[in-house]
């Protein structure tokens, strides 16, 4: 497991991601850069937050054919970002040009970075998952479908609940990354997310990471909101 929460910066502004991230002077963190950052600002905060020494996890979840795939994710290579994604559900294919297109757009020298695939939603349940998209298995096979497509596929890992990783490393290998959203520190709001844990809960499951992001972005204080996740999810209290 990682032993930073990966903090979820969604905000719109390059001034609050700036105010944001001063609070944490010198420490170097692991943040999640997704479509609400990404949409306005593009590459250049990507650039900006590696110059400041943090880690950076590229949250787009790419889905459409594999040609398109392919070539977006060579353009993404080129930002030395540190992880990426893309939804299980286009197909194995899709997730193979997707790998092929970040390895063919890996400057020389650099390391290819890690390429994970989301199976089901947070925000879904598995009522909304057999009604809506007409999944007539249940949400853990569904999950486990897609965690099995995509390690076949030759990807790092899945995006899933904590829920979820202990039967996904079982069935695939330990190594075999389970990046978890939709933790909640026991009594915070539960928001729109359906599938959560704690953070201790997510280390005791088996989560390779977490993502946190309005516990931490919405606390009144954000530093120490993010040290006490911390210390939960490295089984410090
Ligand atoms: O299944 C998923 C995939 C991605 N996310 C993202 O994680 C964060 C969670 O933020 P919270 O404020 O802690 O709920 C958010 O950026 C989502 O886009 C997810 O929640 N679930």
């Amino acid at each position: 497991m990682n032993d930073k929460p990966i903090i979820a910066l969604d905000f719109s502004t390059s001034e609050e991601i700036k105010n944001f991230l001063l609070l944490f002077k010198d420490e170097s963190l692991y943040v999640k850069v997704g479509m609400e950052l990404y949409y306005q600002h593009g590459a250049e905060i990507v650039k900006r937050i590696k110059e400041m020494g943090h880690e950076i996890f590229l949250d787009l979840k790419l889905h459409d054919i594999p040609n398109t795939v392919h070539r977006a994710m060579k353009g993404l290579a080129a930002l030395d970002i540190d992880m990426v994604n893309v939804h299980a559900a286009g197909g194995s294919e899709m997730m193979r040009a997707a790998k092929e297109g970040l390895i063919a757009g890996t400057p020389a020298g650099s390391a290819v970075p890690k390429l994970i695939a989301v199976t089901q939603l947070t925000s879904t349940s598995e009522e909304a998952m057999q009604t809506e998209q007409l999944i007539k298995v249940s949400l853990q096979e569904s999950v486990l479908h897609y965690a099995d497509l995509t390690c076949k596929s030759g990807l790092d890992g899945v995006v899933c609940s904590a829920w979820e990783a202990r039967m996904i490393k079982d069935h695939t290998n330990e190594d075999f990354i389970c990046l978890t959203p939709g933790i909640r520190p026991a009594g915070s709001a539960v928001g729109d997310q359906k599938r959560v844990a704690t953070p201790g809960r997510a280390r005791e499951i088996g989560s390779t990471f977490i993502v946190v992001g309005r516990p931490i972005t919405q606390a009144a204080d954000p530093v120490a909101a993010y040290h006490e996740i911390k210390n939960q999810w490295n089984g410090a209290e």
